[in-house]
């Protein structure tokens, strides 16, 4: 047994406390925080406190759920470059001060590029405690974390008691990959209030249900219309859903104890739930944990196009924030500022209408309130400059607002238009028709 270390003695010569954890970082370096509600908070509070010893340090995270003292602390980037894969409310006002970069990407890609075409010095992630076989587990947050880990230098770990224990693949690290372990605090995770569902969500719901049959395999995205779309199903009566997504949701623990889902129908991961991280409420982070149901693997499991196409009927429910007459689906950024991300909607939206029997919805209300308080319309004669297509219009299928759903596929330009304009709010139809008569986008039998 030479050479055998038990691993409780490893990660008793590996603890330290959170300034030794962070005395690992050298200027110059790149950081990599774990996903999201997997970020540790209290390394990112001493890294900012340790400042003054580190120059061009980048640091990259996701969807942040706190504010980042990397980025408080240090507000002209003297010390750190803070880049992020996908923005939250506070990622985005930040941006808007000039200290995040967006990095655009498909989701599902994460783990391709960090083993293609990254560098990570020090990965810092927040997870369980080991287990008694020397594992440290990911729970709420797979997605790239293990491509991460096969490409760190360094792996420190944040325990928490927080963290459910998710079954699945690639969702663990081991005691002797890793360089450091820190306890954490074991405060409550972060959760996500459930978006309230208002009544245009509800109408957006109403037509889209009746076109999801029993057998579907879900998709469904994050807001108040993929919401209100799980509480339409789980009072149907709809049976053997499946579900293949990305973000598991609470409306998903809905659908499960109404007895809903059975996967029964799937073709990959028959009978199980799979998912690549999960954000909601605590009530969800329990129902994950330690649930042979649920199935924690990467993103590139969850969100390939060709993954996903080989479940049938797989139903895809995502929100946008625009939409051209043309189709084009704009749901990342108004202009050049950048709202969210890409995430996994383009991969989404393909691999459902790969899939046989599959649609992809694009839900939006027909209007918003600009800054001004004045009704917009979301549907628009064309994106303004620096507005970035999240889904090509070749791409888009249903569209679904207040109003009514159409499918654009196999539809003409002049189609399209007219048939957009006809689920825009009944005040903007005029003004948008005349604009595409003047633009040309509607063909002159239409003028
Ligand atoms: C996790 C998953 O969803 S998996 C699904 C796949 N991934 C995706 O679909 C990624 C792209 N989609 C997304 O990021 C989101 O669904 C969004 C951004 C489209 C909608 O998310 P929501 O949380 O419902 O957005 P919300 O209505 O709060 O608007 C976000 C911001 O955009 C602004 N906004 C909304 N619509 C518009 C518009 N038409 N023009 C300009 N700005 C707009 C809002 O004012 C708000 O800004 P603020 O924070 O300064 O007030
Ligand atoms: C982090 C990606 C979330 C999304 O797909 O919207």
């Amino acid at each position: 047994m030479g050479g055998y270390m038990p691993v409780q003695q490893m990660l008793q010569e590996k603890m330290v406390s959170v300034s030794e954890a962070v005395a690992l970082v050298n200027s110059g370096d790149t950081i990599d925080y774990g996903f999201s509600v997997t970020q540790s908070d209290i390394f990112d509070t001493e890294l900012a406190k340790q400042k003054d010893r580190l120059k061009d340090v980048i640091v990259r995270g996701t969807l942040s759920v706190a504010a980042r003292q990397i980025i408080e602390q240090d507000p002209d980037q003297q010390h750190f470059e803070y880049q992020n894969w996908h923005f939250s409310g506070y990622d985005r006002k930040k941006s808007e001060q000039g200290v995040v970069s967006y990095i655009p990407f498909n989701f599902g890609e994460g783990p391709h590029i960090y083993r293609e075409y990254l560098k990570t010095d020090v990965l810092v992630l927040k997870t369980s405690p080991m287990d008694q076989h020397g594992y440290f587990n990911f729970g709420v947050s797979n997605t790239f974390a293990r491509a991460c880990c096969d490409i760190a230098k360094k792996i420190i770990i944040e325990t928490s008691s927080a963290i459910p224990v998710c079954y699945g693949n690639e969702n663990t690290v081991h005691i002797s990959e890793v360089a450091a372990v820190f306890q954490g605090d074991s405060a409550p995770l972060f959760e996500l209030p459930s978006a309230p569902i208002s009544d245009i969500d509800r109408q957006v719901a109403d037509y889209i249900v009746p076109l999801i049959k029993d057998r579907s395999c879900l998709q469904i995205g994050i807001g108040g219309m993929p919401n209100a779309v799980c509480s339409a199903l789980a009072h149907s009566t709809i049976k053997d859903l499946g579900i293949h997504t990305e973000m598991f949701v609470d409306g998903m623990v809905d659908l499960v104890e109404k007895g809903k889902v059975t996967g029964n129908y799937k073709q990959t991961y028959r009978g199980q739930i799979v998912y690549t991280f999960a954000l909601g409420s605590k009530r969800t982070y329990d129902f994950i944990h330690k649930n042979a149901l649920c199935v924690s693997i990467p993103v590139d499991e969850t969100n390939l196009t060709n993954k996903i196409a080989q479940n049938d009927n797989v139903i895809s429910i995502n929100n946008c924030l625009q939409v051209d007459l043309t189709g084009q689906v704009a749901s990342e950024s108004n202009g050049h500022r950048q709202i969210s991300g890409t995430g996994g909607q383009l991969q989404f939206v393909r691999g459902a209408v790969a899939s046989k029997g599959g649609k992809s919805f694009i839900c939006l209300s027909s209007r918003f309130m600009d800054k001004e308080g004045q009704p917009r319309s979301r549907i628009v004669p064309g994106l303004e400059e620096g507005t970035v297509v999240t889904t090509p219009r070749s791409d888009t299928m249903y569209v679904v607002t207040e109003f009514g759903i159409v499918n654009l596929k196999g539809k003409s330009i002049s189609e399209r238009a007219l048939a957009l304009i006809s689920i825009a709010h009944p005040d903007d139809r005029e003004s948008l028709l005349q604009q595409a008569r003047d633009s040309g986008i509607v063909s002159r039998r239409y003028c």
